[in-house]
């Protein structure tokens, strides 16, 4: 019986799995070593935890610790050997495996790890987005075209991870390199043929996603967030630009709708590597242009411009003009990786592939009042969040409930305050994940710059306090009127709150419609199921007073 991180770490792993023999492994990944003779791996694993039978540990000189304390923890899980860097060979010779050793090790893992799980063929075709916004509902959208295109599907991000019949949680948004390999090992078993990926900043600093080759990268846009890690925009836009790399992607969509974007196109140009440019905010200067966008239900219906006269009709369903930009980039992914303006035309008329489900993502918990859980957790998604959710007439009102995380960057929790006063009518500020921060302190950081923005710019919005969250849900319902829309920002598909190290169960889903319920109020049941939780068990204490549609 394995520990419960050693259940998790398996459906990562391919079926089937070769041994590769130590001396192989050391001489792709350019290191060398004394005496690994008839040694050889099956796997390879950077959490002595999660260290299967066979692996090879490699053990990372971590920002708390460094993972050769862990040696003897990988060794009694079975580690075949350990690959670490010289201060970590001292601390894992009490484990008593073969040492493979390398000056640093991130830039190593990924040639490892493709050498291992034999990760070289390019297999499946893999379609990779970064940005700051849009990644995930780009990536949901990329997989509903590939899956009307006839293509067997995998899916990586930041809400699930689909490599074969079962979905895995989602830890990360993009896993670490070993876990990469071996999943898309696993999707070659299971005859994927295609998966999206988002590919996030931290991945691309983290070398996560070395080894790998994208057929096509996609550029959503670039605004601030994340500066707790990367410093400056100039250091973000740096990290991104990582996916760029004529080394890592064959063929390059990058949306210029701001001057990340067009920077980012004009240096991939200039390097000689494939780039399709895409305007979809009006921007008449590129490759591919959104034009004749027109409401169309909920969502958008748009045409697509590109080189040589191309014409694509396409539309969604989902909320949003910054949804015509996700999945416009979507559509020109597919028609940068080769497939016929014709045939993309065919598939995008079959089914409405761009109307999704996107878990947490502008979903649309009941219609009067309108209410509506979506993951914007940055000041521009937050401005285009309640700007998609407002109303197009009447007298209606936007009630925006949102908080900012704790130990993330603390410059943007004002610039969240202001724009949700400058956009909303009514602010009820809460909690998000306080993490190890005191609550109070976050909250009063967003309410100062909701407040100033009010005073300063003569704005109407009225600012409240509520916490904690799920109080702070119940506070909007009791606000709203029939003809308002409410809008619980920040969390999305999450399902836990960590506070002060503890996680606490909270689903904002969940909470909207018990709270809407109590109310009186009607709400949508949901196609999937939240928090391990019933469609029954959502119409909260007050079943009678809902119904489904
Ligand atoms: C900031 C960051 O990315 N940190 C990553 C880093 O952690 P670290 O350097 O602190 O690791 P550490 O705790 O010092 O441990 C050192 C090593 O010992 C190992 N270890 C540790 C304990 C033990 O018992 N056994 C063991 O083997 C660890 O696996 C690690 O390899 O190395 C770890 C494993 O290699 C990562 O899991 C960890 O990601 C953490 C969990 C994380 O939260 N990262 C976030 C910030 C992240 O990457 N987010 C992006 C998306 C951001 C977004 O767009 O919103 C993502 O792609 O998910
Ligand atoms: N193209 C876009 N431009 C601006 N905001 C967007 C865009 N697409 C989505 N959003 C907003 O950002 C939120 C997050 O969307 P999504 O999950 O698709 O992006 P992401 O890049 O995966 O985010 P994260 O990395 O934080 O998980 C959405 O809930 C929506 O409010």
């Amino acid at each position: 019986m394995g520990t419960d991180q050693q259940e998790a770490e398996r459906p990562f792993r391919p079926a089937h799995q070769e041994p590769v023999a130590l001396a192989e492994i050391a001489a792709a990944a350019g290191m060398i070593v004394d005496d690994v003779a008839g040694v050889a791996v099956t796997g390879v694993c950077l959490d002595s935890r999660a260290v299967l039978p066979g692996d090879l540990y490699v053990a990372l000189p971590g920002a708390r610790v460094h993972g050769a304390r862990f040696s003897a923890q990988a060794a009694a899980n079975g580690a075949a050997a350990i690959l670490t860097d010289d201060a970590g060979a001292v601390l894992a010779a009490e484990a008593g495996l073969p040492v493979l050793r390398t000056t640093a090790v991130r830039p190593v893992i990924g040639a490892v790890a493709a050498r291992v799980y034999g990760t070289r063929a390019e297999a499946p075709a893999l379609f990779g987005v970064t940005g700051t916004n849009g990644k995930t509902t780009t990536t949901y959208f990329l997989r509903s075209l590939l899956r009307a295109l006839g293509h067997q599907t995998g899916l990586i991000g930041t809400i699930e991870i689909v490599a074969g019949t079962t979905p895995i949680p989602s830890v990360l948004t993009t896993p670490e390199a070993p876990q990469l390999h071996a999943l898309m090992a696993r999707m070659r078993e299971s005859g994927i043929t295609a998966a999206a990926m988002e590919v996030s900043s931290h991945s691309l600093d983290f070398e996560r996603v070395a080894g790998l080759m994208y057929l096509v990268a996609g550029f959503t846009n670039l605004t601030q967030d994340h500066l707790d890690l990367h410093g400056t925009m100039e250091d973000y836009f740096a990290s991104k630009a990582g996916l760029f790399n004529a080394a890592t992607s064959r063929h390059a969509v990058v949306t210029v709708d701001d001057e990340w974007g067009a920077r980012l196109a004009a240096e991939r140009r200039a390097a000689g590597a494939p780039t399709l440019s895409l305007a979809t905010a009006g921007g008449t200067d590129a490759d591919w242009r959104v034009e004749n966008v027109r409401p169309d239900g909920l969502g958008h219906a748009f045409d697509l411009h590109g080189p040589d006269g191309a014409t694509l009709r396409a539309g969604t369903g989902l909320p949003g003009l910054f949804n015509v930009s996700n999945a416009a980039l979507a559509v020109v992914m597919l028609a940068a990786s080769g497939v016929e303006i014709p045939t993309l035309q065919e598939a995008l008329e079959a089914g409405d592939p761009l109307t999704v489900e996107v878990p947490g993502r502008m979903q649309v918990i009941a219609t009067r009042p309108a209410a509506v859980v979506d993951f914007a957790h940055n000041a521009d998604a937050l401005e285009r969040a309640i700007d998609a959710v407002r109303p197009a007439s009447g007298d209606g009102r936007v009630i925006v409930v949102f908080g900012a995380t704790g130990d993330r960057d603390a410059t943007k929790r004002p610039i969240m305050g202001a724009v949700a006063a400058r956009h909303g009518d009514v602010v009820v500020v809460t909690d998000d994940d306080p993490h190890g921060e005191e609550a109070s302190g976050i909250r009063a950081a967003v309410i100062a710059g909701a407040r100033d923005a009010v005073r300063a710019e003569g704005l109407a919005a009225e600012v409240v306090e509520s916490a904690p969250r799920a109080d702070a849900i119940a506070e909007a319902v009791r606000l709203a009127r029939p003809q308002d829309t409410i809008l619980i920002a920040g969390r999305g598909h999450e399902t836990v709150q960590e506070i002060a190290g503890v996680d606490h169960a909270l689903d904002d889903r969940v909470e909207l419609r018990r709270a809407l319920a109590d109310a009186g109020y009607d709400v949508l049941v949901p196609e999937r199921i939240e928090s391990g939780t019933t469609p029954d068990q959502f119409r909260g204490p007050s079943p009678e007073g809902v119904k489904s549609s």
